[in-house]
């Protein structure tokens, strides 16, 4: 059978990905996981033995549901969304940091950023799934596990918005330097990703550009269950 997955990933339209990123610092992708890769992930989190952690976000205040981060080895789809996505984001990665005064630091591929994060010690896996019951919601927060971290993520929908659950936006927040936070909510459509900043993007300004902080999280749920999957790109200490 023809990995369609891989297809879809390699037909990505970087150049429009990027411009949206560079214009408005998230963008959203079409559909790369179709309804049955979306079973499929939602169909894991019952499996506790592909998980490493799990947390009950209203323990440490940071929210209401529950998430579970992966174990290493990760699944193949898993591992060719994080593998696929990267180079196409380090590229703005670096365009960033040039554009902030810094030379480019993010390698070509996720292996070799992934042994940057284990030089570190940074070496527990990330990707994580999500999962909101009515009255379920996400803290605004950074998703930073130690000093080395890639600059963006990638947010999936594994269910549908209006259908299995209501409410729960995905939101972003920024915040501009001296003056007030301006924020995004964003629905997905169900297998599609948002590509958003972990923590800064750079913005024109009159004279140059300056760099605004990005926080994300995800509005009540109002009813029904919402499952969503986080690629983190840097592994955690
Ligand atoms: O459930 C969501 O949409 C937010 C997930 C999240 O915080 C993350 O992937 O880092
Ligand atoms: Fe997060």
């Amino acid at each position: 059978m023809p990995n369609r997955l891989a297809e879809r990933i390699a037909a990505l339209d970087w150049s429009s990905l990027e411009h949206t990123l560079d214009e408005r610092g998230y963008a959203q992708t079409p559909i790369l996981l179709d309804e049955d890769q979306c079973e499929e992930l939602i169909g894991t989190y019952e499996e506790e033995e592909r998980f490493r952690s799990t947390i009950d976000m209203a323990r440490y205040r940071f929210g209401s549901g529950e998430y579970k981060y992966y174990q290493a080895p990760l699944q193949d789809l898993l591992q060719q969304l994080r593998e696929g996505l990267y180079p196409g984001l380090a590229g703005t990665a670096n365009r960033w940091l040039a554009r902030l005064g810094h030379e480019p630091v993010y390698p070509a591929s996720l292996p070799e950023f992934l042994g940057r994060c284990h030089a570190q010690g940074q070496s527990r896996s990330t990707p994580l799934i999500l999962k909101y019951g009515a009255g379920g919601y996400n803290c605004l927060h950074q998703d930073l596990y130690g000093d080395v971290f890639f600059p963006f993520q990638a947010v999936f929908a594994l269910n549908r918005h209006g259908t299995d659950y209501t409410g729960g936006e995905f939101l972003l927040v920024e915040q501009r330097p001296r003056a007030q936070s301006r924020g995004h909510a964003i629905t997905l459509a169900q297998g599609a990703a948002l590509l958003f900043p972990t923590n800064h993007r750079p913005v024109a300004g009159s004279r140059g550009y300056y760099k605004t902080t990005l926080r994300h999280g995800v509005s009540t749920v109002a009813s029904g269950t919402r499952f969503s999957l986080g690629i983190i790109f840097h592994d955690a200490k």
